[in-house]
């Protein structure tokens, strides 16, 4: 590789564990090299940048929709300014859910990157539970991010039937027939277990989890909308609604409002996840497609919490989480 500085990606859809992995990858490292991460935070809330921060890594996140059009000059910008100033020995990008992993890899492969960057691992990430709900609505998203990877890790399969995860892989084989996919729980892997892709058609010791794509007669085709940049982003899709403020949640009133979310009445929200004031300590919660969990975390100055998803009411969804009495920013 040179003096040329490996760069990772870790895409996903929404909730599909890209902060998890990225998380395992910091912790499971080996080597002291410099990390800077960049964040793609889909909404003004930077919750994945607090929860990865304290992992000897530099972080810079940008809010938007996604790195689109609009968003190549900043992303460029940022990427420049990184290499020039933190001098990173591997640079880590998280792009929002929503994004195209084509996109990303234009951006990073640039010529003015060239001399400076190598593209290392491109990996997505794929929540076993919602591949056929992603598929059939929000095709355009999910199959550039699964088409251009060349390691797809499954998350979620830990309670998972075997047949079933055959069939996801499958399922995905007819969008990419070459990538590695790993279907083992994450905690049973080593990380290096995940990003090795010299043998991509071998089968992983632990489990028959990779199938040869000679075996499958598939034929791979570029999807129409990663051939061009049509100028079409997630954010015409998708809305968000994030908040800030000061409100002091229990667990039982933080329940009530994710599980108010969950019926619909405000949207149809995909996804929300926030770090809020709690009665003893701050919580943090993650919420993907009608399942939530809390757990407690490290204070902020100000609670935070975005909601991502379609048709959302902002207003009457702002209200919900600032509670009648509740005062904030
Ligand atoms: N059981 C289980 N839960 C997981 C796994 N991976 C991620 N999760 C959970 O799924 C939720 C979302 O994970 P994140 O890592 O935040 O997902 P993300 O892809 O970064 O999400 P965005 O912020 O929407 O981009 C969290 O509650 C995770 O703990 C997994 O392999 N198994």
């Amino acid at each position: 590789m040179g003096h040329k500085i490996p760069l990772d990606i870790v895409s996903g859809f929404l909730g599909a564990g890209k902060t998890t992995l990225i998380l395992k990858m910091l912790k499971e490292r080996k080597g002291n090299e410099k990390i800077f991460i960049l964040e793609n935070e889909y909404g003004k809330a930077g919750i994945d940048g607090s929860l990865l921060s304290g992992n000897k890594a530099e972080i810079k996140e940008i809010y938007s929709g996604c790195i689109c059009c609009s968003l190549k000059g900043e992303f460029t910008q940022v990427l420049k300014q990184a290499i020039s100033s933190i001098k990173p020995g591997r640079i880590l990008i998280e792009p929002t859910g929503i994004g195209k992993l084509s996109e990303i890899l234009q951006i990073v492969q640039q010529p003015c990157f060239h001399g400076t960057i190598v593209t290392d691992h491109v990996i997505t990430v794929v929540d076993v539970h919602e591949v056929h709900n992603y598929l059939k609505n929000f095709g355009e998203f999910y199959k550039d991010q699964i088409y251009h990877a060349k390691i797809i890790v499954l998350s979620k399969t830990q309670e998972f039937p075997y047949p079933k995860i055959q069939e996801i892989v499958n399922l995905i084989r007819e969008h990419n027939s070459t990538a590695k996919i790993v279907t083992s729980p994450w905690d049973q892997l080593d990380i290096q277990e995940i990003l090795q892709e010299d043998k991509p058609y071998e089968k992983l010791s632990k489990n028959e989890d990779v199938i040869s794509p000679k075996k499958l007669n598939y034929t791979r085709k570029q999807p129409a909308s990663s051939r061009t940049c049509h100028h079409h982003s997630g954010a015409d899709i998708f809305d968000n609604v994030s908040w800030k403020g000061l409100r002091v949640f229990s667990i039982s009133s933080l329940n009530a409002v994710l599980s108010a979310v969950s019926t619909g009445q405000y949207g149809k929200i995909l996804r929300a996840k926030g770090i809020v004031a709690g009665k003893k300590e701050w919580i943090h919660f993650e919420y993907v497609n009608g399942q939530w969990k809390c757990s407690t975390t490290e204070p902020l100055k100000l609670g935070q919490a975005v909601f991502i998803g379609q048709n959302l009411l902002s207003e009457k969804l702002l209200e919900l989480v600032e509670g009648a009495n509740a005062k904030s920013c």
